[in-house]
């Protein structure tokens, strides 16, 4: 760290409240059996709160050289897994595509809650990716259908034209699915939850699975 004038900006950090609203303590006995029935239980609290864009995760994954690399991506649907979407062809599909590993990393800032989820990822079967990019908007898929996400923008004035084709097109045939587009399932075995608190570091839960299911501990936060 360095001294003025970066100075002010720290102050400006060290002003920023981080204590949460005061939340119902979260103890390795009291837990549910399954983490993923506690993450469903605290994202329809953060539903019924409305917090925006409750269900955003950071996705980190390995690259093929190795490298961690991390974004957000929106929840699709949880059941015995966390799910999401995105291209093969992204540098997260090219990731799991050689490393089929992940971490998803929930935070909700006003009840200090932070759930990771880690395990094996897996493509779904065809027809859950095509589901689920039917059910995008269109100007969703539209960015999908034009395919180059990651690559350079060499002229910005092609945003407008390639994106009206490629909605002329969804028009054209509303089934039409890339077949880039995949859902893909993590599926958890090591799941560690925080409760931060107002008035203290809070709490933290970690849950391992093994052949005879999960178990759940106390960390020290
Ligand atoms: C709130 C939010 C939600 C996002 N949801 C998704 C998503 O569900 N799928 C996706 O492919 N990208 C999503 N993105 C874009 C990704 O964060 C990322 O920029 C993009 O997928 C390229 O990532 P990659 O190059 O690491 O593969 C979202 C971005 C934000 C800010």
């Amino acid at each position: 760290m360095t001294d003025a004038p970066t100075g002010s900006f720290r102050e400006i950090l060290r002003e920023i409240p981080t204590r949460p609203t005061e939340q119902p303590e979260l103890r390795a006995a009291d837990v549910p059996s399954d983490p993923l029935l506690l993450l469903r239980d605290w994202l329809e609290q953060e539903a019924e709160r409305e917090t925006p864009v409750a269900h955003a995760f950071a996705l980190a994954t390995v690259s093929p050289e190795g490298e961690p690399q991390a974004r957000t991506v929106i929840l699709k649907d949880l059941d015995d897994a966390v799910w999401f979407a995105t291209p093969s062809t992204s540098a997260k599909g090219v990731a799991l595509a050689h490393t089929p590993v992940a971490e998803a990393v929930f935070y909700w800032a006003k009840t200090g809650r932070q759930v990771r989820v880690r395990g094996s990822v897996a493509p779904a079967p065809r027809d859950v990716s095509e589901q689920d990019f039917r059910a995008r908007h269109p100007k969703a898929r539209a960015g999908v259908i034009i395919g180059r996400q990651g690559t350079e923008l060499d002229d910005p004035s092609e945003v407008e034209r390639l994106r009206d084709e490629a909605l002329a097109a969804i028009e054209e045939n509303p089934d039409e699915v890339p077949e880039s587009w995949t859902a893909y399932r993590l599926e958890p075995d090591h799941v560690d939850v925080v409760q931060l608190r107002p008035a203290s570091d809070g709490e933290r839960v970690e849950y391992t699975r093994s052949e005879h299911g999960w178990s759940a501990r106390d960390l020290w936060p």
